[in-house]
């Protein structure tokens, strides 16, 4: 199927003022800047098929929104090529605008002064959305985001998860075949995000829409992606199923231990012991090289055990790998 978002070769580059330090360096900076080149986004290349929910992570500064800024028509690259829907956002950016959604979690494109309600229609008259389907969206928008009691509410008296609700059925009301969030659950109590998560699966399952997320939330990411990129430095470091890049990157696995009573020697040459607590031991170990129930054999032969449990890496403990070992590159 062809690609909805196609990126390839993409560069940002910043132009970026050394500043001295103390006073006659600051002021030596203001008269005879010493500027530098520097690359926020540095080569990144990727495609997206219609209806895929992508997670966008990365460590602050990695390049996540400067990325988002350039699909979406914001900024424009210094080099390489994008194209939404088969149309570059940097030839023809009210074209691109037309067919996504997005929402910044930090921002909000509703009109304070307004009430939701009448910030939605003004976005309705911008958008030029014909009633019907205005009509339509709103009242689908309304139950899912379930905004009808807020709905009269000016918009500086939402609290935030209201707002973000708010906003994102704003990013929706043109029916747009893709949308992008940025940190869309930042700040929100539990209630919230599942509201929120729940929408994002609705719409991806019953219109199709293409999700793409940047989020430090990797909550959000586990209940809702099937593919991550993951930015460091400016570049792609990871690109694929979650479950592949947890698997090839977290070989071990943990096995916890909970004794009857202390014992001397609780080594094993299976595992290695990473944490222990009373009666209670962390045994990690290589999951190529031992199944679990080999190893629960093998130490149940030597110890007394009250209790067993297996815990499986997730989505966090293959993240952390990446952040280390990518971290200075
Ligand atoms: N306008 C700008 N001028 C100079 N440098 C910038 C500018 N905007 C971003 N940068 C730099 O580019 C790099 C990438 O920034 P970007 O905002 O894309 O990161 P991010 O992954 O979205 O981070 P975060 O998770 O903190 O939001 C960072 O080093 C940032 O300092």
């Amino acid at each position: 199927m062809d690609a909805v978002i196609e990126v390839k070769d993409l560069v940002k580059e910043y132009i970026i003022v050394k500043k001295e330090s103390g006073l006659r360096g600051s002021v030596k900076s203001l008269l005879f800047p010493k500027k530098t080149k520097f690359n926020g986004v540095n080569g990144i290349s990727f495609s997206i098929a219609p209806g895929e929910i992508v997670g966008y992570i990365g460590p602050n500064g990695a390049g996540k929104s400067t990325t988002i800024k350039m699909l979406t028509g914001i900024l424009h690259p210094t080099a390489g090529s994008i194209q939404v829907c088969g149309i570059s956002p940097q030839a023809d950016r009210k074209a691109v605008v037309r067919k996504l959604g997005v929402v910044f979690g930090q921002r909000t494109q509703l009109y304070w002064d307004l009430r939701l309600g009448e910030s939605f229609e003004l976005l309705r008259r911008i958008y030029q959305i014909d009633q019907q389907s205005y009509d339509n969206n709103l009242a689908i928008l309304t139950e899912v985001l379930k905004l009808q009691d807020f709905i009269n509410t000016p918009v500086r008296q939402l609290s935030l998860g209201q707002r973000m609700r708010g906003d994102i059925a704003a990013a929706m009301l043109h029916s747009p075949s893709i949308l992008f969030l940025d940190e869309p659950t930042i700040g929100l109590d539990a209630d919230a995000k599942h509201a929120i998560r729940n929408f994002i699966k609705e719409i991806n399952r019953t219109r199709s829409v293409t999700v793409i997320l940047t989020t430090h939330d990797l909550d959000d990411v586990e209940q809702l992606c099937s593919r991550i990129i993951v930015v460091n430095n400016g570049k792609i470091v990871e690109d694929g199923p979650i479950d592949s890049i947890i698997h090839k990157l977290t070989p071990h696995r943990m096995l916890v231990v909970e004794l009857q009573e202390p014992c001397d020697d609780l080594t094993t040459p299976h595992a290695e012991i990473i944490k222990q607590e009373g009666l209670r031991i962390w045994y990690q170990f290589e999951k190529e090289r031992i199944s679990a129930s080999e190893l629960i054999a093998a130490l149940s032969q030597k110890l007394p055990i009250q209790d067993i449990s297996v815990k499986e890496p997730n989505v966090e403990d293959a993240i952390r790998v990446v952040y280390k070992t990518t971290a200075t590159v």
